[in-house]
C-alpha cells in the first residue's frame, strides 16, 4: 500500500492531465488557481474586522481556515528562526493551502487535509452563523447546545471521511446545498432589496462553480476529447467568490436575528461606486431605542 504522502496514493484524479508542465506538480493549473483564495481570505479578513469584533471573535477562526496563513505554512523558517507570530491563532490550514497542496501531489494526505479543513470550515460557520430558528427542535433555540452538537457531528465526520474518501466531497457538496437552501429561505422573508440581489449573485456563482465540479467528475472524457479539462480550476476561482458574498449575506441575516439594533452597511472594495467590487459590511450606528 502506497504512504499517504505518496505523490497520486489518492483515489481522486482530476480531469487535468498530469504533470503536463512539472514532474513537482500534478495538475498545474488545478494548483495554482487556489491563489484567489489567498487573495480574499485576508483582505475579507481585515474588511470585516470591526464586525468580527463586534459579533464574534471566533470568526477568526472561519477566516484563517479560509485563509493561507503564511507562507506554506507558519512554521516555516524565517530568516533562520522560527516563525510563531501566528502561533496563538487556532490554526488548522486552510482549504485553499491544502488543496494546492492536494493538485500538487494528489496524495491520499492532500486529499485528506483539504477535505477536513472544508468541514471545519463549514462546521464553524454553521456553528456561528445559523439562525436559531433552523436549530433541531430539541435544542430549543440554544446556540451553546448547537455549537456542541455541531463539534460532535464534525468529529464523527472527520473519523467517518477516511472510510469512503471517494465520496466525502460529494457530501461536502450537499453540506453548500443546505446552505443555499437556508439563504433561499431568508430571500424569501426579507425585504432588504441589497440582500436580496448578493443573495442572487452569490446563489448563481455557487450554482456556476458547483455545474464546473460535477462536470469536471463526471464528463471527464467529453473535456479532454475537446481538449479543454480545466473546469476544476475555474471551480476553485469562483468558489472563492462564494466567500466574500456568503459572509456578507450570513453577516446580514445572522444581525437581524442577533443584533437587531445595530445596523450593517453593505461596502464594497475598493470603491462602492465601482461597477464590480467586493462586498463586505461595517457596523452602522447603534439604532438607540428609546
Ligand atoms: C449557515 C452556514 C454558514 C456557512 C458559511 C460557509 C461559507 C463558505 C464559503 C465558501 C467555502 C469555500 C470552500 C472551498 C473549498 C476549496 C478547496 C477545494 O476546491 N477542494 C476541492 C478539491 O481541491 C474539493 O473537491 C471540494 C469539495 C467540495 C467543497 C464544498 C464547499 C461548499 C461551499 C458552499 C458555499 C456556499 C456559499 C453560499 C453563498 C451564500
Ligand atoms: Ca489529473
Ligand atoms: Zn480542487
Amino acid at each position: 500500500m502506497p504512504s499517504v504522502f505518496a505523490y497520486q496514493s489518492s483515489e481522486v484524479d482530476w480531469c487535468e492531465p498530469n504533470f503536463q508542465y512539472s514532474q513537482l506538480v500534478a495538475e498545474f493549473y488545478n494548483t495554482f488557481s487556489n491563489v484567489t483564495f489567498f487573495i480574499f481570505g485576508p483582505l475579507m479578513t481585515f474588511l470585516m474586522r470591526p464586525y468580527i469584533q463586534q459579533r464574534s471573535r471566533y470568526l477568526y477562526v472561519l477566516f484563517v481556515l479560509f485563509t493561507v496563513t503564511g507562507r506554506w505554512g507558519h512554521w516555516d523558517r524565517v530568516g533562520g528562526k522560527r516563525d510563531n507570530t501566528l502561533d496563538h491563532l487556532p490554526l488548522s490550514l486552510p482549504p485553499g493551502l491544502f488543496s494546492m497542496y492536494f493538485h500538487m501531489t494528489l496524495s491520499f494526505l492532500g486529499q485528506m487535509l483539504d477535505e477536513i479543513a472544508i468541514l471545519w470550515l463549514l462546521a464553524s460557520g454553521y456553528s456561528i452563523w445559523l439562525p436559531r430558528c433552523y436549530f433541531p427542535a430539541f435544542l430549543g433555540q440554544n446556540r451553546s447546545r448547537y455549537s456542541s452538537l455541531i463539534i460532535i457531528i464534525s468529529l464523527v465526520s472527520t473519523f467517518l471521511s477516511f472510510l469512503r474518501p471517494t465520496i466525502n466531497a460529494y457530501a461536502l457538496n450537499a453540506i453548500g446545498l443546505h446552505i443555499i437552501y437556508i439563504v433561499v429561505q431568508e430571500y424569501k422573508k426579507t425585504k432588504n432589496k441589497e440582500l436580496q440581489h448578493l443573495i442572487e449573485v452569490s446563489t448563481l456563482i455557487w450554482a456556476l462553480a458547483f455545474t464546473s465540479w460535477i462536470s469536471d467528475r463526471l464528463l471527464c472524457s467529453f473535456w479532454q476529447w475537446i481538449n479543454f479539462s480545466y473546469l476544476h480550476s475555474i471551480w476553485h476561482v469562483l468558489i472563492s467568490f462564494t466567500f466574500p458574498y456568503g459572509m456578507v449575506i450570513l453577516a446580514l441575516v445572522d444581525s437581524a436575528y442577533e443584533m437587531p439594533n445595530k445596523t450593517l452597511k453593505v461596502r464594497y472594495w475598493p470603491r462602492d461606486t465601482w461597477p464590480m467590487g467586493l462586498p463586505y459590511v461595517e457596523m452602522g450606528d447603534d439604532h438607540k431605542s428609546c
